[in-house]
């Protein structure tokens, strides 16, 4: 026990010295923390390996794999949507060639869908029928290696890189076990309504939280969207607790601050709930965080391996709920928490599926790698490599302060960029960019959390929709934000590690387009910028913008 209490508080010590940006506010919320100390002791004690694991894969787990009989042998995508439209159209003799949908001119990196169709997950039969009306047939390699162990029942740890779609890798082995598209069983019967929340997911941000909740809402159809509620900050709460009870939804879905909220207050009844789904973990394990994301883990369902009769009074009736954690930076915490929350986890990669307590504890602050390519016997390496889409470009450009917001301009002129995200680290300077822009003609808006939900989600809307070009934004969009048209994301101040620089540049480049990211520093930080490359295992290239072109530069030694 003594040992527990020291790792809380040298963890707490390193916080506290190290988010010196919280302030005096934070150091005295430290006084509470030994409060959280199950959290903390979660993510902070170092279990030593049980058992020398051998890597599982999809395979051999029992899932064949099959060639689609409507896809190419080397799993093209692409080829797949034209095949399907071909074949669905026969033309009677005499008659006029009726309209031909045109391959769409986006460029998609195939080996993203070396994997099977949907139809071979297991996925429930109505599951599959309303994802084929929604034109998605093809699962990514991280959703072809996680819906079947989610659909196992294994608690898992979900680690891919930004937009490779692991929100729908964590979401559809759920809907195939509740709700109206479930697989129903010969115990079920067609009446036969659960009451009560059957799954929580936690998100980071509101932005995050409803584009979750929108994906959700999709794949439901119009007919049953209530069955999903969001309980994201911001909104009016009393609404939201009016809709749990009038909707009686099956998932709900929000930041950790609103849930634990509600739940405290008693209108949010989880101890039936199955499955809890961490997004971001990384990030939602933060300090900032503990005491919501406490509550959550302890309300929630009754963690794996927990036996039913160690838990007193209305506890005793808990389900036993099944853990997901998802992000595409996985630091050793995550780790160390999955091993806590839930019974025999798995990290399950696009490639691989390992178990967690077969991995070797590494040094502090360390990460694991997200290559698949990495040997199984050594997954854990000090960087953040793998955690980037393949299929991005990145560069730095060196540029004095005053005329930054000039080279982020040539930069959007250079590339031909239609979509893009520029990155500040504080939120006041946002205005003065956006005006700046907008004074050279640039259609460009400010979003951080300073803003109103209103003005948040409307700015959303219009970015998303191509009303703006350039969203100057903060550390909120970073995380899990899906604009798939982005082509370009500026970092106009460098990130504060390979981490942030990560989640920053995988907003573009999502689901295998092409994309581009530039980092535009002062010549004193471009052994920062050099840092982050070897950090993250890949070429970030010196440029310059001249005559309306980039221009890779030689770097100086
Ligand atoms: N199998 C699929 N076929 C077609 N589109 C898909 C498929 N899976 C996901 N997508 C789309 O790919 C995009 C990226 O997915 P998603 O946001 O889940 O990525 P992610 O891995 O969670 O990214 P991040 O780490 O940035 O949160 C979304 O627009 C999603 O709708």
């Amino acid at each position: 026990m003594e040992l527990v209490i020291g790792h809380a508080h040298r963890g707490l010590l390193a916080l506290a010295s190290s988010r010196s940006f919280l302030g005096n506010r934070f150091a005295l919320r430290c006084v509470f923390a030994l409060r959280t100390a199950g959290f903390h002791r979660a993510a902070c004690i170092n279990r030593r390996p049980e058992s020398p694991s051998t890597p599982l894969t999809v395979s051999s787990l029992g899932f064949k794999p099959e060639i689609d009989p409507g896809r190419k042998q080397d799993g093209s995508f692409l080829d797949l949507v034209v095949i399907k439209s071909a074949a669905a159209t026969k033309i009677p003799p005499g008659k006029a060639k009726p309209f031909e949908r045109k391959k769409k001119k986006i460029e998609i990196d195939e080996s993203l869908f070396s994997a099977k169709s949907f139809a071979e997950l297991g996925l429930s039969r109505l599951l599959i029928a309303r994802l084929n009306e929604l034109d998605l047939t093809v699962p990514t390699d991280v959703q072809s290696a996680a819906i079947p162990i989610i659909a196992q029942k294994h608690d898992a740890v979900v680690q891919s890189y930004t937009g490779s779609g692991k929100t729908l890798a964590y979401l559809l082995p759920i809907l195939s076990e509740i709700g109206p598209l479930k697989e129903l069983r010969d115990s079920d019967t067609a009446l036969e309504q659960k009451s009560g929340v059957e799954a929580v997911i936690v998100a980071p941000s509101r932005e995050l939280g409803m584009q979750i909740v929108r994906e959700v809402e999709r794949l439901l159809g119009p007919a049953d969207k209530k069955l999903v509620q969001q309980l994201v900050g911001g909104a009016n709460r009393s609404r939201q607790e009016e809709a749990l009870k009038k909707n009686k939804p099956i998932i709900v879905v929000g930041t950790p601050g609103r849930i634990a909220e509600i739940s405290a207050a008693g209108k949010l009844h989880t101890h039936g709930c199955r499955f809890l789904v961490l997004d971001e973990v990384d990030q939602l394990l933060s300090f900032n965080y503990r005491e919501d994301m406490h509550r959550i883990l302890e309300h929630v369902g009754r963690k794996t391996g927990t036996k039913p009769s160690g838990i007193m009074g209305p506890l005793a009736r808990r389900t036993e709920r099944q853990t997901v954690l998802v992000s595409a930076t996985v630091p050793f915490s995550v780790v160390r928490a999955a091993r806590n929350w839930g019974r025999d986890p798995v990290l399950v990669r696009a490639k691989s599926v390992v178990p967690l307590d077969s991995l070797p504890a590494p040094g502090p602050g360390a990460l694991l790698s997200n290559s698949d390519t990495a040997s199984p016997s050594s997954p854990v390496t000090p960087v953040t490599a793998g955690s980037l889409p393949p299929s991005l470009k990145h560069y730095y450009c060196v540029s004095k302060m005053q005329h930054k917001v000039d080279t982020l301009r040539r930069c959007v002129h250079a590339l031909d960029a239609n979509t893009v995200i520029a990155f500040m680290n504080n939120t006041k300077p946002l205005k003065d960019v956006v005006f700046k822009l907008e004074a050279r003609g640039m259609k460009a808006a400010e979003l951080h959390g300073d803003l109103g939900k209103l003005a948040r989600s409307t700015t959303l809307k219009k970015f998303k929709n191509g009303e703006i070009r350039i969203l100057v934004t903060n550390e909120l969009s970073a995380r899990g934000l899906d604009v798939p048209e982005c082509d370009l994301v500026v970092n106009l101040d460098l990130p504060t590690d390979s981490i942030h620089y990560a989640h920053r540049a995988g907003r573009t480049g999502r689901l295998g387009r092409k994309g581009n990211v530039v980092t535009v520093c002062e010549e004193p930080e471009v052994f920062v910028v050099k840092k982050l490359r070897r950090h993250l295992g890949v070429e970030i290239q010196p440029c310059e913008f001249t005559e309306g072109k980039l221009t890779v530069c030689k770097e100086e030694a």
